[in-house]
């Protein structure tokens, strides 16, 4: 989640500027290159990407496999078959249980990569240990074997994968390859070289469909889950925000007392006179400046969100009551005191008006924010620019 917010909070709507373009697609670069800078959002997404991927190319590999025994069966002297097919039967049924994995991993973004990782390893082990087992002089037998390593590093293609993952998993395959070429006799030759040129050539366009297809999928998802004029999180992305966050605090506290959880609903006052007097670019201003005073008040594990027009959502983590009323009083004064620039750079006077709600364990999440809902309702019907807390709640139990 932080690098989103990182990215959430970076000037959304300042000016075009020179380079701009250049750097967006840097930023692309970096974020293709390796998962490290991926925010945890995007990463659940991403694997549930790639398990739809290992799930469909593992089946495919799993009826061809017993279907090539046959070419063996031909193919094989009798001494090498009965090896083989025990292989076979060995990557079969290791193929099975990475599609196992995979399905029974739906919210388990380390499970998800080992299954996609298995299912290249596999297949690449299996051939390996044919030709460590081969007899020598007998590699020309081999039918339909010398071809894995090509399918393998042209199924690259297919996944979602990183460059770090696909570079790690085309040196293996180039590894093999020239393992293959030992045992069959054409290392440094013509055509092994040609076999070389032609895998690192695949791998090359594996690697540049990997870029294209992760950072489509990045962009894909950016623009499902963001607001594009704030750059913060759109409502879509908050309520699945918020319902993974009640399934975390079930599943990681079972039994247990659940972690504090409170969101705080907020909403500029009279912001349609702003739109009135100074005009709708203003207007806009003034949202993406509020969205960056929300950002600068907020820690990275919180979620902030666009809810709609003038009304923003906060979801603190980890934050009682007290707490997430101190973060709340932060913010109103924060905004009170922001310098929102008219078109002459005068001060627009801003100021907001939130409701508070601590997140009941037994509650739904749109519950939570119906109550944060009617507590700004209540600070607005009792002369905006304040916070009012969850009417539930007595007195006492703020300060
Ligand atoms: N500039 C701009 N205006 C927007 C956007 N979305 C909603 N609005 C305007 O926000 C205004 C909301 O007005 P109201 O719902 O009456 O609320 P308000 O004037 O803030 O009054 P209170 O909430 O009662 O303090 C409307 O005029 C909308 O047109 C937007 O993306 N940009």
């Amino acid at each position: 989640m932080s690098e989103e917010r990182r990215q959430s909070t970076s000037p959304p709507l300042s000016a075009p500027r020179a380079g701009g373009e250049l750097s967006a697609n840097l930023t692309s670069i970096r974020d293709t290159f390796s998962s490290r800078h991926h925010s945890l959002d995007f990463a659940y997404s991403h694997a549930q990407y790639l398990r739809n991927r290992v799930l469909a190319v593992g089946l495919i590999f799993v009826l061809l496999s017993p279907l090539w025994a046959l070419v063996d069966v031909v193919m094989l002297p009798r001494e090498l078959l009965g090896t083989t097919l025990a292989g076979r039967a060995f990557l079969m049924a290791g193929l099975v249980g990475t599609l196992l994995l995979a399905k029974f991993s739906r919210e388990k973004i380390g499970r998800i990569r080992l299954s996609a990782s298995l299912l290249l390893v596999l297949p690449a082990a299996f051939y390996a240990m044919v030709l460590m087992l081969l007899p020598p002089g007998e590699a020309e037998r081999l039918a339909g074997y010398a071809f894995i390593p090509f399918l393998l590093v042209a199924a690259l293609s297919i996944f979602p994968l990183t460059i770090v993952e696909s570079l790690a998993a085309g040196i293996v395959m180039l590894w093999l390859l020239v393992y293959a070429q030992t045992v069959d006799g054409s290392w440094f030759t013509p055509a092994g070289l040609e076999g070389l040129w032609l895998l690192t050539s695949l791998l090359v366009v594996s690697l540049t469909a990997n870029h294209f297809q992760l950072s489509l999928l990045m962009r894909v998802y950016r623009q499902a889950t963001h607001d594009p004029l704030t750059g913060l999180f759109n409502r879509g992305a908050l309520k699945l925000h918020l319902d993974k966050l009640q399934a975390w605090r079930r599943e990681e506290h079972s039994g247990g007392q659940l972690p504090d959880c409170a969101v705080l609903m907020m909403d500029i006052d009279h912001f349609k006179r702003i739109n009135d007097s100074h005009g709708h670019s203003v207007g806009d201003t003034v949202l993406t400046e509020f969205a960056r005073v929300l950002a600068s008040q907020t820690r990275a594990e919180d979620c902030v969100a666009r809810y709609g027009g003038e009304e923003f959502v906060i979801l603190l983590v980890n934050a009682d009551i007290h707490r997430a009323h101190d973060v709340a009083e932060r913010i109103r004064q924060a905004v009170e005191q922001h310098h929102f620039p008219d078109h002459n750079h005068q001060r627009v006077p801003v100021t907001t008006s939130v409701g508070v709600a601590r997140i009941g364990d037994d509650e739904t999440a749109e519950e939570a924010l119906e109550r944060a809902d009617a507590a700004l309702y209540g600070a607005k019907d009792a002369g905006r620019n304040r916070v009012m807390g969850d009417a539930s709640l007595p007195p006492s139990a703020l300060r």
